[in-house]
């Protein structure tokens, strides 16, 4: 399975195409739509997010809801667009004026300067229309669809927030849900989309200084997927490893700086011996573990463990209080463009992080599995399941 993005951020709609996605599968434009609209929300969010209402259309590849095993194209327009039509469509007499304001003053932490270097744009609004996380829409409705893929198989994909701008969610608090289900009803209600109350409130209140200071907040989210079974990815390459792939995608969302899987970086302050998660066994489940410090991974394989990976987001780079920067053109210093922008957008990350995480192990299931049709899919699963149970 492989999917492109297509769009500009005030371009008139973002396009994604997925191929490889087996013929059978139901799919629910309404399950794509609420993910959007998750991702829309969320606290210290910029003013861009009252304009637009994401709503998929699914242009090609589904007959009566299902796939066809055929390419899935996915669209959705830019309302905004509306008010960007001379900025970004002028007459051929407006360009030959060069009368449309261009963006000539890159803005640090941003892929302005580098963008307009690279490819040799001296109008900067020619990268950021791009690199802008606008094209994170598309991969919400890809990864939207590959859930419900996944969810054929029991598989359930949850992003949420741990930390905004330094204050932490009490990790202790996640034991009082019973289950990802559970997890999501509270974090889908919160405006921080954590599921600690006290935090919610302290990173609301930090956000709305920030925001009064012309100031910007990063922070971590994380995924947890329930339900994968064990053995996919492997250990026989750098580049067939589940984890590492994960990470890529990961690291490849905007902003994203860090990765890690079960206690992460903790790992550096304990010994061997609290760090792993030793081996059972009994009739009725075969192997299986009672601890997940390894965030469901050995050897690059899921291991049939919850897969729990979290990831830092850095502030966002446009600040309303602007860092110094250098005209592209007069070489002169300047403070840095100001573009419209949000405080934070941790929020919105964690629904990115979910998509992305559940893109990977769709992407897993179907290079192991088959991928012409969903019911044979299913089928070599629950073989494959009933298999290494008896391993
Ligand atoms: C959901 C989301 C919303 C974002 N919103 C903004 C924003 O409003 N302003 C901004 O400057 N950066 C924003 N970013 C971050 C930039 O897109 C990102 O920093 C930029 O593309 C440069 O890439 P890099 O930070 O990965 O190096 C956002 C990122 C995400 C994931
Ligand atoms: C449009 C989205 O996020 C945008 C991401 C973004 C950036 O630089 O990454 C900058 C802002 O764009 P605008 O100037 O149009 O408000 C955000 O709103 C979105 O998440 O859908």
């Amino acid at each position: 399975m492989r999917y492109v993005t297509a769009g500009e951020s005030h371009g008139p709609e973002l396009t994604a195409i997925i191929e490889g996605i087996p013929a059978g599968l139901e799919i629910s434009v309404e399950k794509i739509n609420d993910d959007l609209k998750r991702r829309q929300q969320g606290y210290g969010r910029g003013n861009r997010m009252k304009i637009e209402t994401d709503q998929v259309k699914i242009l090609n590849g589904i007959r009566h809801q299902k796939s066809l095993g055929s390419p899935i194209t996915l669209n959705v327009t830019n309302r905004d667009h509306a008010h960007w039509g001379d900025i970004m469509s002028p007459t051929a007499e407006e360009t030959a004026a060069n009368s449309v304001r261009q963006v000539t003053r890159p803005r640090p932490g941003h892929a302005d300067l580098v963008g307009g270097m690279k490819y040799r744009h001296t109008d900067l609004r020619n990268v950021l229309e791009r690199s802008s996380a606008r094209e994170t829409t598309m991969r919400v409705a890809v990864g939207s669809l590959c859930k419900q893929l996944l969810s054929q198989i029991g598989v359930e994909v949850l992003g949420f927030v741990k930390e905004i701008g330094g204050i932490q969610a009490d990790s202790s608090k996640l034991s009082n849900f019973n289950g990802l289900a559970d997890l999501k009803k509270v974090t889908d209600e919160s405006p921080t989309r954590t599921f600690d109350e006290q935090a919610d409130q302290q990173m609301r209140h930090l956000i709305d200084k920030t925001k009064r200071d012309g100031d910007t907040l990063g922070g971590v989210v994380e995924v947890i997927a329930t339900g994968m079974p064990a053995g996919l990815g492997s250990y026989v390459g750098a580049d067939t490893k589940l984890d590492a792939k994960l990470a890529a995608s990961i690291v490849g969302i905007n902003a994203f700086k860090g990765v890690e899987f079960g206690d992460g970086f903790k790992f550096a302050h304990h010994p061997g011996s609290e760090g792993m998660d030793e081996i059972f066994w009994d009739e009725d489940q075969g192997f299986f573990r009672k601890t997940n410090h390894l965030g469901g991974f050995e050897g690059g394989m899921t291991n049939g463990q919850p897969i729990v990976v979290k990831a830092v987001m850095k502030p966002i780079p446009t600040l309303y209080k602007p860092l110094m920067s250098v005209d592209v053109k007069t070489k002169e210093s300047y403070k840095a463009n100001v573009e419209r922008s949000d405080t934070t957008a941790v929020t919105a990350a964690a629904v990115v992080a979910e998509a992305m995480v559940s893109i990977e192990l769709a992407k897993a299931l179907l290079d192991k599995f088959d991928t012409d049709s969903i019911d044979r899919m299913k089928e070599q699963v629950t073989t494959y399941l009933d298999e290494i149970k008896h391993y």
